[in-house]
């Protein structure tokens, strides 16, 4: 299709995610928030005019799915109801390709702010390793990022429109090494990267948001990843 209005944009942001996965530097700069099992949630405390923009980076290890089964169902904004918790509402404005749309989401109110709405391009794309370098790495990932408008967005709603820019990138490790014929569930192992920075749109408490933040995004990835397994335990692996 011709190229859309974001089409650079989204291969920027893409981009930079992919480097910054890469290098999975948690340094002394990150605080541990949550330490469950294989997962780990760590956040940086900034603020912006005022807001607390925390940046929130959580590592996860889980067996028995790939990483294009974790991203596909991050994606897949047909499911996203099922899995997503702190949602009132999801739809889908736009489809810029088969891989990419536009998703306008209204989240639950948390007492005592004002409810946050969120308006951004979803796009899921497999990133094979460099060809030369047949072990670097091969990431899966999806990236939701805001746009300020889009014609089919509802106008002037009571809520405050959230700004974020969330990557899921996953990597599939499979133990012991075989050919692809005769895998099962049993070797294979996803690591996932989830990186979201959501900048809330409007004052909230400080202390308000660092205890929502703290209590959702663990229960969000342990939600979500159960899902996964449990959507995926019987069906064919999606390599
Ligand atoms: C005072 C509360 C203000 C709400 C701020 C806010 C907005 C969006 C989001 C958010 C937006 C996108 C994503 S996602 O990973 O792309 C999946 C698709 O939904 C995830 C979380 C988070 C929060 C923060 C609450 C915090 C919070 C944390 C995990 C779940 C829900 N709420």
């Amino acid at each position: 299709s011709p190229k859309h209005k974001y089409y650079k944009e989204i291969n920027e942001v893409i981009a930079e995610h992919i480097k910054y996965a890469a290098k999975l530097d948690i340094d002394n700069t990150w605080e541990l928030i949550h330490d469950e099992g294989e997962m780990k949630v760590f956040k940086r405390e900034m603020e912006e005019d005022g807001m607390v923009v925390d940046p929130l980076k959580a590592v996860h290890t889980v067996k028995g799915i790939t990483g294009h089964e974790v991203c596909h169902y991050f994606w897949n904004p047909d499911v996203r109801m099922e899995w997503e918790g702190t949602l009132e509402s999801a739809q889908v404005l736009d489809w810029f390709s088969e891989d990419t749309c536009v998703c306008y989401q209204i989240h639950k109110k948390v007492w005592p702010t004002t409810q946050r709405e969120a308006l951004f391009w979803t796009q899921i794309r497999h990133v094979p390793n460099e060809d030369e370098d047949e072990d670097g790495p091969d990431y899966w990932i999806v990236c939701n990022y805001s746009i300020p408008d889009h014609d089919k967005c509802p106008e002037k709603t009571k809520n405050i429109r959230a700004i974020m820019n969330v990557a899921m990138i996953c990597e599939t490790v499979v133990e012991p090494p075989q050919s692809d014929r005769n895998i099962t569930r049993e070797n294979i192992t996803c690591k996932i990267q989830y990186h979201a920075n959501v900048n809330p749109g409007g004052w909230a408490p400080a202390s308000v948001l660092r205890a929502v933040y703290k209590r959702e995004y663990p229960k969000f990835l342990k939600r979500f990843t159960q899902y996964v397994m449990d959507q995926t335990k019987d069906k064919p692996i999606m390599f």
